[in-house]
């Protein structure tokens, strides 16, 4: 059982990483000052899988749950699914002290987030991640968000959970797909912070992709370590956490482009470091065999470097409203080294555009 705390004064709260964690979520809630009455807000995948142990977890302990299922899928982070779990809410007589519990991938994470945040102007959060992106990133640092039909993660807040519980086990049954997918985010922290992570996955990528429990639960406690110490330097994106978007910049354009269905997030990421990679070799801040190095790795790990068919003029149109734009410059993050980067605005339209003509 690994323990991450992520300090953030008075908001600071736990990660608890544990092989039988779904089956201790009621008994950590326990430590909590939280209200008996719990709204599970989860998916149409992932409900029949882990819905009644979480429930079963929860009623041992003392409280009430009900349960809030919504489609699986991008499509769900929106005002329209956010209105139907406000209404469950109300409906269920849910207070001020009552938790909200997520439990699923990162859709549900951001979609129930944004309903924690805002339903009676913010109720405990607690953050139940079942799939390996949201177990690495998604469920830990407070970003909450719904998309809009003109981008993504337009709608949201800055809201953090209680407290986050990792149960590696449940990743058994996710899908090869959405495991390469949260191999992604991995993948962005070994290139924005951590070469020796960066490096362990070069040495451990067949071990990866057949789950090796040992080396998961490696990755996952490391990734969330990470994401803890960048998030309480700087929780509301001010200056360096803007690296953990590294990559988001032409994946986010990548995924809207394509209607979120056509590349899920980690997908739309890795190509999105590669495009990234390629500006900033491009413009001097890395060399080749760093570029070359993250390629290997991505393929290694069964991601794409690509968009065929895509259109660069409509990417940049997704660019320009980024959410890292200020007074009409894009943010870059951009890659100096394996484990380094840095943020930029110097970064000219003829190399954007090359690079689009490239990874398109
Ligand atoms: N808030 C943040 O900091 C942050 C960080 C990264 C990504 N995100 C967001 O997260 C979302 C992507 O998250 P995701 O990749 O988890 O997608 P997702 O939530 O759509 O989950 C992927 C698929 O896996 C299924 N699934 C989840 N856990 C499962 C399990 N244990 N067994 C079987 N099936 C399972 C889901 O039902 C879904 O079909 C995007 O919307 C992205 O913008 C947010
Ligand atoms: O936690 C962060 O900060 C991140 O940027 C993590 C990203 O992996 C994540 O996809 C995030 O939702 C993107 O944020 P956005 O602010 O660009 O919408
Ligand atoms: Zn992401």
């Amino acid at each position: 059982m690994a323990e991450v705390k992520v300090n953030l004064r008075e908001h600071s709260y736990t990660i608890h990483i544990n092989p039988c964690g779904i089956h201790q979520v009621g008994e950590l809630m326990n430590t909590l000052p939280l209200g008996k009455r719990v709204l599970i807000v989860t998916d149409e995948n992932v409900a029949p899988l882990y819905a009644d142990q979480l429930a079963d977890s929860l009623k041992a302990a003392g409280f009430n749950s009900a349960v809030i299922i919504v489609e699986p899928g991008e499509s769900s982070k929106s005002l329209a699914t956010a209105d139907k779990v406000f209404t469950e809410a109300i409906a269920r007589g849910l207070d001020r002290k009552s938790p909200i519990i997520a439990l699923g991938g990162g859709v549900v994470g951001d979609l129930a987030g944004f309903v924690a945040a805002s339903y009676l102007r913010g109720v405990p959060l607690i953050q139940v991640p079942t799939s390996l992106l949201a177990q690495v990133d998604s469920s830990v640092g407070g970003k909450t968000a719904v998309n809009h039909k003109l981008g993504k993660n337009l709608i949201g807040a800055f809201y953090q959970p209680s407290l986050v519980v990792i149960d590696p086990q449940v990743l058994t049954s996710l899908d090869d797909r959405q495991l390469k997918a949260g191999l992604a985010e991995v993948v962005k922290y070994g290139v924005i912070v951590d070469y020796d992570l960066f490096n362990y996955l070069q040495n451990n990528s067949a071990a990866l992709l057949a789950r090796d429990p040992a080396v998961l639960t490696a990755v996952i406690s490391r990734c969330c370590q990470l994401k803890a110490g960048v998030v309480a330097q700087d929780e509301r994106e001010t200056s360096l956490r803007m690296i953990l978007n590294f990559g988001h910049t032409i994946g986010h354009a990548v995924e809207a482009e394509g209607g979120y269905s056509k590349y899920n997030h980690g997908e739309a990421v890795a190509i999105g470091m590669h495009g990234a990679a390629l500006i900033s070799q491009k413009l001097g801040f890395c060399g080749q065999a760093d570029v070359e190095a993250l390629q290997a790795l991505l393929k290694r790990l069964g991601l794409p470097l690509a968009a065929p068919n895509y259109q660069p003029e409509k990417m940049l149109h997704y660019l320009r409203r980024d959410k890292k734009v200020v007074s009409g410059r894009i943010n870059w993050v951009l890659m100096k080294a394996i484990g380094r980067v840095e943020i930029t605005t110097e970064v000219p339209a003829t190399a954007i555009e090359a690079v689009l003509q490239q990874i398109t």
